[in-house]
């Protein structure tokens, strides 16, 4: 007789994935739906997301996960899966994202009909007033950028953002759930007044199996600035903020329930939808979901001196630590199911799109190649550098606005003498040497920003002493296939050990998700989920090592360029001025003659220094000028609060005269700003 199986699912940016093993943790059955693919036609997204940017604002309608759903586990059925041998089930959804059930929404998760998709019966596509299962048809994503007000005035509500990182574990940032709930009260309050429940997309997603709303993730809690880590409850100023005022608290607690402390404990049975439809078992737990990061780190039983980085569209670097050491320039959560651990996150929006950027340059193509961008990274020496006595060669390759470092799109490169600590900035052009320096650059980020988590280790062989470095590397997600990215992973951040991968590498993520569904429902009293699974876990078949980690000589090179890159971020920020910064050595780029009535400037990011000259009794203006039209709107959400300026389609409206613009000296010609 077959054994119990236990699935895993995965709700991501692009695709859900969903993934079955058995008790001995071996992969059974996969199946995979990609929302552009599949979806892409029936609701309008691209790279999984609708996008406004006017508002900066990302998102992604629920229905489509609900269409989603139905098709993983057609797929599975299809493979031949006995959804008859599922003892219990459990989940990841990306983080962040925020979803706004209707008064309806359980009543109608209770009474599915199995006939029918989830999708014509949750969301039946109501024009006008809402009648489906939900308040607003849209999810705020992890990518969204419209809330820097919002972030604003949570930093200020304790006092400054490392507070509130001490507090909740980050400082405000824009996907975060709590600045969002409150822009989405704002911005509607009847879909608000209208919201009965709230989930995140990992609670969301449970919900649907449960057939009721299910309660909000320990973990994944930790990732919307309310909660409070170190006394485990609701933060109150927060959430009064968040609700618009004392007396609206209770109202927002409602809507976001109960946070069960417990990460393993069963919500309860699947709903009779799954057992009608696709023959689970009635007795099949729905074990709590959580968020994607924490629940990769359950995809191995990662030890406190072992790092994973995540290189998917994003980089994420991820630690679990007994350690809570918060700032605000990282991210700390709750573990997902070991009370007493953190982890410890680092996430950045350019990752594997900066690395394409670079390989493309090189390929002269959009052949998608990795092998000359390999063989080029590979032979190019550390930093440039083909002696002690050169310069060594460091960039920041941002095609995007970044989270670590918060700064706006760009790319810098600066030649960096180690002797002398001087950096000289060089061409902003394209040369081969950026296949390796890319890499050096996202990975000596993270050696930086990490380098209080780890430890001085042995040398596994000699017994010597080594400087502090992670025990062990893992990496996932689609990057973790490249072996000359490996290579030099292993060779900046060290790692006793070595770099390794997960056999399902690009599936970390899920595969996390259905060991915590195994250790949910085989647990015995009191039994970690490390025990269960470090007991479990095969080695030899889960994971292979992929690149030598420590390298005398070169981890000291690196050690040195981190001192160099460190000191070129702060010389990048301090010249462009990063969202959060006063510019400074601008350059005037328009001149612009009082104006008599409105003046329109149509330009990108505004920064602190000119909210402080604006208020200035002359009323003249400093606007500092960055690339993208995200960080502008959000800007000017902070800006039209003074009463001479007010917000319009794509532009500010000023009523005083702007006396002059500036930018960045270098940016200068891209940018192209104007006044009407
Ligand atoms: N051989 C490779 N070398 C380097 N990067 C790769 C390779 N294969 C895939 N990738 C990168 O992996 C990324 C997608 O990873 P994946 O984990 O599937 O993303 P996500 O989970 O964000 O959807 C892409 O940016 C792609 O460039
Ligand atoms: O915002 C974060 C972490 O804070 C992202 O890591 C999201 O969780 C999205 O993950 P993917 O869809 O890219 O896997």
């Amino acid at each position: 007789m077959a054994g119990p199986l236990y699935l895993g699912f995965d709700l991501s940016t692009q695709q859900l994935k969903g993934l079955c093993v058995n008790s001995g943790l071996e992969l059974q059955y996969e199946a995979k739906v990609d929302f552009d693919q599949d979806f892409g036609s029936k609701y309008g997204v691209q790279k999984g997301v609708l996008i406004n940017p006017d508002e900066g604002e990302v998102f992604a309608p629920p229905a489509m996960w609900l269409d989603a759903v139905n098709l993983v586990l057609d797929g599975l059925k299809e493979q031949g899966l006995d959804f008859g041998r599922i003892k219990g089930l459990s989940g990841a959804g990306m983080q962040h994202g925020t979803v706004f059930w209707s008064a309806d929404a359980e009543n109608l998760l209770d009474k599915l009909d199995a006939s029918k998709s989830l999708v014509e019966q949750l969301e039946p596509g109501s024009k006008g007033e809402r009648r489906g299962a939900f308040a607003h048809p849209m999810s705020p994503n992890w990518q969204d950028a419209s809330t820097q007000q919002q972030c604003d005035e949570f930093d200020a509500n304790l006092g400054n953002p490392e507070r509130l990182a001490a507090v909740t574990g980050s400082k405000a940032h824009h996907r975060f759930s709590g600045p969002q709930i409150l822009r989405y009260r704002t911005k509607y309050p009847s879909h608000y007044a209208h919201t009965a429940r709230i989930s995140l997309v990992s609670s969301f997603l449970a919900s649907v199996f449960l057939g009721k709303v299910a309660p909000l993730d320990i973990s994944d809690v930790t990732g919307m600035n309310l909660w409070d880590i170190n006394n485990g409850k609701w933060e109150e100023s927060l959430i009064e903020l968040a609700a618009g005022g004392k007396e609206h608290v209770a109202e927002l607690l409602e809507k976001l329930g109960n946070v069960p402390e417990d990460g393993g404990a069963a919500f309860g049975f699947i709903s009779k939808y799954f057992t009608d439809r696709y023959g689970f078992a009635k007795d099949c737990q729905i074990i709590p979901f959580t968020g994607d990061n924490p629940s990769t780190i359950l995809a191995l039983p990662l030890r406190p001196s072992d790092a994973m980085v995540s290189l998917g569209t994003s980089t994420t670097f991820l630690m679990s630590t007994p350690q809570y050491k918060p700032d605000p320039a990282y991210h700390f959560m709750n573990h997902p199911t070991t009370p007493g651990l953190y982890m410890f996150m680092l996430c950045y929006k350019n990752g594997g799109l900066a690395r394409e950027q670079i390989r493309d340059q090189l390929n002269g193509d959009k052949s998608g190649d990795w092998n000359k961008f390999n063989s080029t990274a590979t032979s190019t020496p550390e930093v440039s550098r083909k002696s002690k006595d050169e310069d060594m060669r460091l960039g920041l390759y941002f095609p995007r606005p970044e989270i670590v470092p918060n700064v706006h799109a760009g790319q810098w490169r600066y030649n960096y003498n180690a002797e002398s600590g001087n950096l000289t900035k060089i061409s902003t052009d394209f040369t081969p040497d950026d296949a390796r320096n890319i890499v050096e650059s996202q990975f000596l980020s993270l050696r930086l920003r990490s380098h209080s988590l780890v430890q001085p280790e042995k040398d596994p062989h000699t017994g010597t002493d080594l400087p502090p470095q992670p025990r062990r590397v893992y990496l996932v997600g689609g990057g973790s296939a490249n072996p000359a990215i490996a290579k030099i992973c292993g060779e900046v951040l060290g790692s006793v050990e070595g770099v390794f991968k997960l056999d399902i590498g690009g599936n970390a993520c899920a595969l996390g998700s259905a060991y915590k569904a195994v250790w949910g429902c085989e647990r015995k009293k009191g039994e970690t989920f490390e025990d269960l699974i470090g007991q479990r876990w095969d080695e030899s078949k889960f994971v292979k090592k992929v690149a030598d980690g420590y390298t005398k000589g070169a981890f000291e090179t690196y050690a040195q360029a981190v001192k160099g890159f460190e000191k070129m971020e702060q010389l990048v920020l301090k010249d462009v001025g990063g969202p959060d910064d006063t510019a400074t050595g601008g350059t005037i780029i328009q001149q612009a003659t009082a104006p008599t009535a409105f003046t329109t400037i149509t330009c990108a990011s505004f920064h602190h220094s000119a909210l402080t000259e604006l208020h200035s009794p002359a009323l003249s203006a400093t606007v500092s000028i960055g690339q993208y039209l995200h960080p502008l709107r959000i800007r000017l959400c902070t800006l039209v609060r003074h009463p001479s300026f007010f917000l319009g389609s794509h532009s500010l409206a000023c009523l005083s005269p702007v006396t002059h613009l500036r930018s960045e000296s270098d940016q200068t010609n891209r940018l192209e700003p104007y006044l009407h």
